[in-house]
């Protein structure tokens, strides 16, 4: 098949409510055929970046464009971009609630042009989904269940998922991330997944986007991250000696120990000849070294 999917290039996005600026300059461009990892903390942002991104909501200022085209209320570009948003059982006033599941999953099929019921109907089987039960009496898990048929059903080209996995037991999310890989590397679509549970989501990241307080803090590829992110403990004296001239994260000291998170730059390479323990560490704890309470 030929591959007509292109980037999405996100330009100095800001967005306000009000007073409260919940995106700041947010610059970046989303590639055809990666699967990037969002994550930030709680209110950083994550929701209303996908929103813009996929024109369910307009920014303050900037652009978004998809193959080079502006995307909002462009029927074109949309057809190439899902936003399966979380559900609720209370989603007052949308009417969507009050759905039952077929019926929603019949609009998500008109709405998408490329819509794979064959898909949608192996998802709801081994999902044990009941189409017949109301958005309104679903159980969270089962909502997330829906929002997964949707964005992978969709075939859309750039396909958001916010917290796909909220409320899903552990057996449903391994078979959400073996279905995720399946669908990734048999169509090359790029696939954009906010998460709480990073560690769990980790190796399916293949770019890490790390928001926080409504800036984007670092977007890279998660194995050079991980490459370059160490964490170093010993004697506070000592451990201060050697991770001189590093950008350090997240400082802690236990008495006359300490620890500290550095990031290596480019070119640099780790400390040498000082007794300090040096770690690589996990994304998720990189994830609180930099956006943690402490820092
Ligand atoms: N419609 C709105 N009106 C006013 N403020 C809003 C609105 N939607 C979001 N916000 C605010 O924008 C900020 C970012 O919210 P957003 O939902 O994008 O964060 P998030 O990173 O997805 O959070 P979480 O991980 O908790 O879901 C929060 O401070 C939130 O209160």
């Amino acid at each position: 098949m030929e591959n007509k999917m292109e980037a999405i290039i996100c330009s100095n996005v800001n967005k306000s409510y009000g007073k409260k600026e919940v995106l700041k300059n947010i610059d970046f461009t989303l590639e055809k055929g990666k699967i990037y990892g969002l994550i930030g903390r709680n209110g950083a942002g994550k929701t209303t970046l996908l929103s813009i991104l996929s024109a369910q909501n307009p920014a303050t200022e900037g652009n978004v464009t998809w193959n080079g085209e502006k995307i909002w209320e462009n029927r074109k570009a949309l057809d190439h971009i899902c936003f399966s948003r979380e559900l609720s059982t209370n989603l007052y006033g949308s009417g969507v609630s009050s759905l039952k599941v077929k019926e929603y999953l019949k609009n998500a099929s008109y709405y998408y042009p490329n819509w794979d019921q064959k898909m949608a109907d192996e998802l709801i089987e081994k999902f044990e989904l009941n189409t017949k039960q109301r958005i309104n009496k679903m159980s969270k898990g089962m909502l997330s269940m829906v929002t997964i048929i949707v964005a992978l059903a969709s075939k859309a080209d750039f396909t958001f998922l916010d917290e796909p996995v909220a409320g899903l037991d552990v057996v449903m999310r391994e078979y959400f991330y073996h279905k995720l890989m399946e669908e990734y590397t048999e169509t090359g679509r790029t696939f954009v997944i906010s998460t709480h549970i990073i560690e769990e989501a980790a190796d399916l990241m293949e770019e890490v986007i790390m928001i926080k307080d409504g800036s984007l803090l670092l977007k890279e590829n998660t194995q050079d991250l991980l490459e370059r992110s160490y964490h170093v403990s010993g004697l506070a004296e000592v451990v201060d000696q050697a991770a001189e001239g590093y950008e350090k994260h997240h400082e802690e000291k236990m008495g006359r120990s300490k620890s500290v998170t550095i990031l290596l730059k480019e070119g640099q390479e780790l400390p040498k000849g000082y007794d300090v323990t040096i770690q690589p560490i996990s994304l998720e704890k990189l994830f609180v070294s930099l956006c943690g309470l402490d820092d």
